[in-house]
């Protein structure tokens, strides 16, 4: 593959047909797909498989989170479905990201292995309630060394820390940031959000974007604008 889209969007449907019917309409060259919790729970590994089929380079983003036996086992499960990332939470600790990504060593196509740090639904505020009396900020930073001491190839953060996570990870360490809106555009239950434009410059390897493409009134339309963005601010 010689393309490499920025734009990762996250197909938050409640049915295959209708995950189907947007990757019928749009081309590879132009995005990355993700399938999250919703849909994966909906359709399943059949609906992956048919996306990697389709040549789309697929983020199954399924955040696991748990001892790390499960973990390593079910992030084994996703390699075979041929998938191009995915994910686990950070916070589930160094001996759980260092099974995953041991792991998927033996992994035939290994997929890409990245961590959440902070979500991008979380503030300070959010991270308090939990127990954590530190920054998003300095909980990313923490997090994200830990990711690229256990070997991950990236973490899910908002576009807002990657320039900190450059001081001490630099390319090819993935930076996959979701929180996304296009100026104008419904904030929702996001926190720590970015413009397109912003998310490159700041140096965001890859955007992850759900409503503001998949609810637009014509998602191919509002694609192609938040492509022409990324491709202005990044000449
Ligand atoms: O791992 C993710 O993709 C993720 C991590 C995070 O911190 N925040 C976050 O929003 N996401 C996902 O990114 C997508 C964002 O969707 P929108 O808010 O609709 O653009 C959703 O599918 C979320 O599950």
């Amino acid at each position: 593959m010689t393309y490499d889209p920025k734009v990762i969007v996250a197909l938050d449907y409640a049915e295959a047909k209708d995950a189907l019917s947007f990757a019928d309409k749009v081309d590879p060259r132009f995005c990355n797909l993700k399938v999250g919790k919703e849909l994966f729970t909906a359709a399943g590994p059949a609906l992956v498989e048919k996306l990697v089929n389709k040549d789309f380079r697929v983020f199954l983003d399924l955040k696991f989170h748990d001892i790390p036996n499960t973990v390593a086992k079910a992030c084994t499960a996703a390699a075979k479905l041929g998938v191009w990332i995915v994910n686990v939470h950070a916070s589930g600790g160094p001996k759980m990201m260092s099974a995953a990504a041991e792991a998927l060593s033996f992994c035939h196509n290994r997929p890409k292995l990245i961590a959440v740090t902070v979500l991008t639904s979380m503030d300070d505020e959010e991270l308090k309630a939990v127990g954590i009396n530190t920054t998003a900020a300095l909980q990313v930073e923490r997090l994200a060394k830990l990711a690229k001491e256990c070997g991950l190839d990236g973490v899910v953060a908002s576009a807002r820390e990657v320039p900190i996570i450059r001081t001490f990870a630099s390319r090819p360490f993935l930076t996959v940031t979701p929180g996304i809106r296009p100026a104008g555009s419904e904030v929702g239950d996001q926190k720590r959000i970015m413009t397109p434009g912003e998310a490159v410059r700041a140096g965001s390897d890859y955007l992850v974007i759900g409503r503001p493409i998949t609810k637009a009134s014509d998602p191919l339309e509002a694609l192609e604008k938040i492509n022409q963005e990324i491709a202005v601010s990044l000449s």
